[in-house]
């Protein structure tokens, strides 16, 4: 009746009978849903067979859900091809906890004072320079050869990673614990044929089965993959990025050889390398590795920018659509770092125009360590190498399709030669 106060669900766009609105996502969903809402509006809702998806795609609707919201929509909705039902992956999992409960709580206090603080993050950083010194020696033998850069990339921040949790900040939290499930973890990765230092891990690279090692460790190895896949990509779109636009690699090479000169890139020069990290900003507004975030859950019912999202909701918050909205943005789809110069917008979750990390209690916890080694490993790329394309392919010409899948990637792998700079 006319009475009736409860407000309505988001507009969207008319499901069909049991499919829903699976039919019209197409290939690249996070393409459809920024369409849909251009005619729908900022909060929409679909229906994925039976399960309610609500999506927003605006700075205004991100806030609500992300901030005002937090509470009740940060419980997680668990994707079907999630080993959901893994007991280990139920014990260690820290994405995909069901709900904000104690464990998860227990997990992110770790992250945030023992794994990922400032004093640990400093501590590492050692370590990580020195496995992106193994990365520039290896490449230096590389020189004249057609470079997959992802899969170079992959190793070293993988490297890095398990390199830093094997080391004593991980060590002595116990074997329930955190750093201990990691290390056994990191362990059983290692048994599949690959070795701790990259002098023994690029040589295999060629023979070693990523995407197999990918699949077996994914069920066991959240954090660590939430961390490789998303930095990885980062690095690759960011260097597809500069090879296309050569005034801005030419400014970051100028800054480097200013500030870092004939020494190695170390995370103590990122706060004097400005356009460096704008690189890295813009590139991450361009292509969000998680453009949708991870999909959250309605705990309890509850009212958003006017209408219903229902308990048991699908919640997400298409940030790739609020990165490319000319609204927000001159020239969106332009790559032009010099936007993030002498601005305070960061991505650290408290501005919902730009969120590669999300906000809020789900806040991505790997974000400290993110901001140092995605800049470094990219610094010395550039810093070390010139890099051309194979075949005389012209930089226009480049393909920058994307691939939509666990991480937003390039469709076609980057491939690049690179020429030591003496
Ligand atoms: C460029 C690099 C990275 C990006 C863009 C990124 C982005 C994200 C995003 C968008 C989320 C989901 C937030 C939400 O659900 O609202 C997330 C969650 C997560 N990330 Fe990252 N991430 C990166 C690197 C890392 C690293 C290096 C680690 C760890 C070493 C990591 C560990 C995690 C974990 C464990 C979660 C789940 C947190 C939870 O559900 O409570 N990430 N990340």
């Amino acid at each position: 009746t006319f009475l009736s106060k409860t407000p309505l669900l988001p507009p969207g766009p008319n499901p069909w009978p049991i499919l829903g609105n699976i039919p019209q996502m197409g290939k690249k969903p996070h393409v459809t849903l920024t369409k849909f809402a251009q005619s729908y509006g900022p909060l929409l809702s679909l229906k994925l067979g039976s399960q309610l998806l609500i999506v927003g795609s605006s700075p205004a609707a991100a806030e609500e859900i992300l901030k005002t919201h937090d509470r009740i929509l940060s419980a997680r909705y668990v994707p079907h091809v999630v080993p959901a039902k893994s007991p280990e992956l139920n014990h260690l999992s820290m994405g995909w906890a069901f709900e904000c409960n104690d464990k998860w709580k227990y997990l992110r206090t770790i992250c945030r004072t023992e794994l990922f603080s400032g004093k640990a993050i400093e501590s590492q950083a050692r370590l990580r320079e020195e496995k992106v010194m193994e990365m520039v020696e290896f490449m230096r033998g590389m020189e004249g050869e057609v470079v997959k850069i992802g899969e170079v990339v992959f190793a070293t921040v993988f490297n890095m990673l398990s390199n830093v949790m094997m080391s004593r900040d991980f060590i002595g939290l116990g074997e329930e614990s955190l750093g201990g499930v990691m290390k056994s973890l990191v362990r059983r990765v290692m048994e599949v044929g690959s070795a701790p230092n990259l002098s023994d891990f690029y040589p295999i690279l060629g023979g070693l089965d990523l995407q197999g090692l990918k699949k077996r460790s994914a069920e066991l190895m959240e954090l660590f993959f939430a961390g490789t896949d998303t930095s990885t990509s980062t690095v690759e779109w960011a260097m597809a990025e500069l090879i296309k636009n050569p005034k801005s690699m030419t400014k970051v090479r100028q800054e480097l050889v200013r500030e870092i000169n004939q020494s190695f890139p170390k995370e103590s020069h990122l706060p004097q390398l400005p356009y460096l990290q704008a690189c890295v900003k813009e590139t991450l507004r361009l292509h969000p590795p998680a453009p949708f975030l991870l999909p959250h859950r309605a705990l309890a019912s509850c009212e958003v920018m006017n209408y219903t999202i229902p308990k048991d909701a699908q919640v997400i918050v298409n940030v790739w659509a609020i990165g490319k909205d000319p609204m927000i943005w001159e020239d969106p789809l332009q790559f032009k770092p010099e936007r993030f110069l002498n601005s305070t917008l960061d991505y650290k979750g408290n501005d919902y125009n730009f969120l590669p990390f999300g906000a809020g209690r789900r806040i991505c916890p790997g974000l400290p360590m993110a901001a140092k080694h995605v800049p470094l490993v990219l610094a010395s790329l550039i810093h070390f190498f010139d890099w051309s394309l194979p075949d005389g392919i012209d930089p226009n010409e480049l393909d920058m399709s994307e691939k939509f899948g666990v991480t937003l990637e390039m469709e076609q792998p980057l491939l690049l030669i690179p020429k030591v700079i003496k």
